[in-house]
């Protein structure tokens, strides 16, 4: 009798496992691209639109409404659908509704399109982690999260520094939403390939299939812990001091310290973008990008640190005790802004890094969808009030100050709200401050 060796691209190997990560990482990037294609553009939507801030803060708060009447139903839907056809079903919602907005001729159908648009992605990212979870739990689960965090987040680095750029070089906002629209499509093909991918690991390592009978049970929610609920207050303040500062940060430093939305420079389209990518310092979008920028490049270092030393909760709590020194400062002083950046991009990195890979650890396996759904529905609470809020105050005030002292405040929350998470997490054995070596 021979036994079979599995082959290079078996999928129980690792080069199996990190492929299906790279596609289901790229599975977002259109949603983060078009996602934040806006508060790149502000500036330029302000003038050409005759809008207020508080306008664009509405923009980012109708993708969370969204977001927040379908996300929970979207975890639960993972959970009944399976990996594959829920991806593909949002997959396809982000599509439509970032379509819907480049196509807007009237400001009532681009807030449908951002309608449209949050309910797919915001399910979508649900999708992304529970489909991790699946293929890395017991693993390297944390620098997965990390390496998907970071190539999710290219959408982002692209946006904020290409969407001004193509309006300026088209003559045209609308060429620059369309290319967010096309980057949506890419997306979708991306899917595809994970689809292919998930089918045969399935068939091959006997995966749970779609949807094994999981019921949709509400009253499964009373049986999280309170780790599981301190990661989500703290999700809600920390994204809440991240996002919604970044929506109307370009327009910020326009404001504040002056710098363009682009740089200006002879040549071809691509010559363009590629001066601007290495002049990202000296435009008010690309010193936006920068806290992206820094969170890429920590990500997956992060991810790889979590997974050995675990301290899942102490790292939180120094990520968010670093938002509150940057937002201040940012706020009161006319400091170079550049170093608050970067502070800003380390946090970024070690509170996503350790707090979406503890939320399998605080719940039972066949509650992670639901779980997830529920974390991202309440986050976006915060991911459309905050916005609000930071447009409101900004067009009440004149300046940006009193809404970087909000955001402080946010992440002085976020602090206490790690402190209670570590406790919690010691009457429950610690399992979030574990590493590798300690879980076995
Ligand atoms: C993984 C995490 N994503 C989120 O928090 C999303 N709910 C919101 C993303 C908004 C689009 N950029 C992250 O990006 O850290």
């Amino acid at each position: 009798m021979t036994t079979a060796i599995p082959g290079a691209f078996h999928p129980s190997t690792r080069l199996y496992r990190f492929t299906i990560l790279i596609f289901i990482s790229l599975l977002v990037v259109g949603s983060y691209f078009a996602y934040d294609s806006i508060g790149a553009l502000a500036t330029t939507l302000i003038k050409e639109l005759h809008i207020d801030r508080a306008t664009i803060g509405k923009l980012y708060a109708a993708y969370s409404v969204a977001a927040i009447a379908i996300v929970f139903f979207g975890g639960m839907l993972y959970d009944k659908l399976g990996p594959r056809k829920a991806s593909l079903l949002f997959s396809c919602l982000v599509f439509l509704g970032a379509v819907v907005v480049a196509a807007a001729k009237t400001k009532w159908m681009l807030f449908t399109g951002r309608l449209i648009f949050g309910a797919g992605s915001e399910s979508l990212i649900v999708v992304q982690s529970a489909i991790i979870a699946r293929w890395f739990k017991g693993k390297e689960m944390a620098m997965a999260f990390g390496i998907a965090l970071a190539i999710s987040r290219l959408g982002t680095l692209f946006a904020f520094n290409t969407e001004e750029l193509i309006a300026d070089h088209f003559h045209s906002f609308r060429t620059a939403l369309w290319a967010a629209a096309l980057l949506c499509l890419f997306s979708v093909l991306c899917n595809l390939v994970f689809v292919v991918m998930d089918r045969h690991g399935e068939k091959v390592l006997s995966l749970p299939t779609a949807g094994a009978g999981d019921k949709i049970v509400f009253s499964d929610i009373k049986k999280f812990t309170s780790s599981y609920w301190f990661v989500v207050l703290l999700c809600v303040t920390f994204y809440s001091a991240i996002f919604p500062f970044t929506d109307l940060a370009a327009d910020m430093f326009h404001d504040k310290w002056g710098l363009p939305s682009v740089n200006a420079v002879a040549g071809g389209f691509l010559t363009k973008v590629f001066y601007n990518f290495t002049h990202m310092f000296t435009t008010a979008p690309g010193v936006t990008s920068i806290v992206i920028a820094a969170s890429m490049i920590f990500a997956p270092f992060a991810g790889g640190l979590v997974d050995r030393v675990g301290r899942r909760a102490s790292l939180m709590v120094l990520g968010s005790l670093l938002l509150i020194p940057a937002h201040l400062l940012l706020g009161i002083t006319h400091w170079n802004p550049i170093p608050m950046m970067v502070v800003l991009g380390a946090a970024f990195v070690l509170v996503p890094a350790a707090m979406w890979p503890s939320v399998p650890l605080v719940v039972e396996e066949s509650r992670v969808g639901t779980a997830f759904g529920l974390m991202t529905a309440i986050q976006n609470l915060g991911l459309g009030l905050f916005p609000l809020l930071n447009g409101w105050l900004r067009d009440k005030t004149g300046t940006y100050t009193s809404t970087q002292i909000m955001f402080a405040g946010l992440g002085l929350l976020g602090l206490i709200f790690a402190f209670l998470l570590l406790r919690a997490d010691k009457r429950h054995g610690g399992v979030l401050e574990a590493g590798s070596s300690l879980r076995g």
